[in-house]
């Protein structure tokens, strides 16, 4: 279904450590110890407000921690540090790209931005890995669905080289086809050394593309497990025991 890889990758490992961030007198993350190493597809659940969108902001550096600390490959990082910026990329839930350019014109406008140029037919290349059919590359994208935009972020993300990338609700509003595409691109990142992290609520999704699986309960860490030792409806059972 995909083209070849496109980068040749290093080994890029994520951690937190000792993680916490408060509003005000609020604590919504409490020292969170969490590792992505390359490879890996850290799937966070938990319920709305469990600290999920928290965990992700403090890794992109959209907000910093109150204590603990962030670290890529064993160095700490800053909220502006180079390295998270080189190497860091995120996947909204609602990737948000200009309507009224292309897929490709988007595509290179980031690569731009980001110190890249590509030739028109790497931009294809990369459009093609991730699946967006040929059809639409040249159309506006504010025809586009959801599922498509994604397709489109994420091949802004190969095409910035990011070795670690982040992903709040990917498959929320997605439909089953689209999911399952997502589903085989994010294998398909992991299997070339990407690190993966994303926060969901899709229970079966996470235990299908998933190799670890995190269940936070009010900024807290309770369970930490390994995709392939829980099935969906075990994950699920202690998934509502949890919280
Ligand atoms: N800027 C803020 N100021 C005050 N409180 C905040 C702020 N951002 C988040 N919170 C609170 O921190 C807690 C964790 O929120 P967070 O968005 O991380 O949860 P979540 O697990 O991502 O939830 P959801 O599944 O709804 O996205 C919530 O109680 C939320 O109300």
């Amino acid at each position: 279904m995909f083209g070849p890889h496109l980068f040749t990758f290093y080994f890029f490992m994520l951690q937190a450590i000792s993680l916490s961030k408060n509003y005000g007198s609020y604590q919504a993350l409490k020292q969170l110890n969490l590792t992505v190493n390359a490879g890996e597809v850290y799937c966070l659940l938990g319920q709305n407000g469990a600290g999920k969108t928290t965990t992700i902001n403090l890794f992109l550096g959209f907000i910093t921690p109150s204590e603990g600390k962030i670290l890529i490959n064993n160095e700490e990082v800053s909220a502006a540090d180079d390295l998270r910026r080189q190497h860091l990329a995120y996947i909204p839930e609602v990737v948000m790209l200009y309507g009224n350019l292309s897929a490709i014109e988007n595509l290179n406008y980031f690569s731009r931005l980001a110190g890249f140029e590509y030739t028109e037919d790497k931009l294809i290349d990369f459009l093609n890995a991730c699946g967006l059919q040929a059809s639409a590359h040249r159309k506006p994208l504010a025809g586009f669905s959801k599922g498509m935009r994604q397709k489109v972020g994420i091949a802004i993300a190969v095409a910035k080289d990011a070795k670690i990338i982040l992903m709040d609700e990917p498959t929320s509003g997605l439909d089953p086809k689209a999911t399952a595409e997502f589903t085989e691109l994010v294998k398909k990142l992991a299997s070339e050394g990407r690190s993966i992290l994303m926060a969901t609520h899709d229970i079966f999704n996470a235990v299908s593309l998933g190799t670890h699986i995190g269940i936070m309960k009010q900024g807290t860490l309770i369970h930490t497990l390994k995709a392939s030792e829980i099935s969906a409806t075990d994950l699920q059972e202690l998934y509502l025991q949890t919280i």
